[in-house]
């Protein structure tokens, strides 16, 4: 195979532990609106990857495009941005793979399903925006992962093809995203929010430990 030239991560479960801080600050958007509901890590976990839109309708159990769904959506966004990252923390390895793919000049992005403004706080609160070429949310014009059009558009910035990009996840959305864009390679971090899936398995570089990606670079 082909040396890589550009890397894409997803954000919360790849790059970022960010499951406490969704945990909370999706309880505090419940007990605003006057919900008894509370969840807990293992409550939120399997709505993690999907955005806060589709994590609202989840924990309601109600339609996306429903009233309280969209108050709870708004609610949580809003929060967010008062909280972004109290509890939230890059994953082990994670700034020593930034670091040497920055020594190595080698370009890389971020596409999350997150809300804009709680992205950008986030990743400057941590100290992970000057290694990246850009980062882009939905709400930047762009579909939803696991469509391509995110990835397209950072491949397109950095002046890289995507099949000479790896694509970097934690969930299916982040998997059907970088085989629809026809990336180099699609990265499974085993330290994220779901389980590798099944479908997909011999497809996958997995990553046991995250500095596993920098294998990649000396095939
Ligand atoms: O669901 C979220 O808000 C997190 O999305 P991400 O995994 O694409 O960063």
């Amino acid at each position: 195979m082909s040396t890589p030239k550009a890397f894409i991560f997803d954000l919360d479960g790849t790059l970022v532990d960010a499951l406490p801080d969704i945990q909370a600050n999706a309880n505090r958007a419940l007990e605003s609106l006057g919900y008894e509901l509370r969840l807990s890590l293992k409550d939120t976990q399997p709505h993690v990857g999907g955005g806060a839109h589709k994590l609202a309708s989840n924990v309601l159990g109600l339609p996306m495009e429903h009233e309280e769904t969209m108050a709870l959506y708004h609610a949580f966004a809003d929060i967010y941005e008062q909280h972004p990252a109290d509890f939230s923390k890059p994953f082990p390895g994670v700034m020593d793979v930034l670091n040497t793919l920055r020594e190595r000049a080698v370009p890389m992005c971020c596409v999350t399903a997150k809300p804009a403004k709680a992205r950008v706080q986030v990743l400057n609160a941590l100290g992970i925006t000057p290694y990246l070429t850009l980062a882009l949310s939905p709400e930047d014009g762009f579909p939803k992962k696991p469509a391509p059009d995110m990835l397209f558009e950072c491949c397109r910035v950095m002046g890289v093809d995507p099949s000479e990009t790896v694509m970097v996840g934690d969930t299916l959305f982040d998997v059907e995203a970088g085989l629809n864009a026809g990336c180099h390679s699609v990265a499974f971090a085993e330290h994220g929010y779901q389980d590798v899936p099944a479908a997909y398995a011999d497809r996958l570089v997995v990553l046991h430990h995250f500095t596993d990606l920098l294998r990649l670079l000396d095939e």
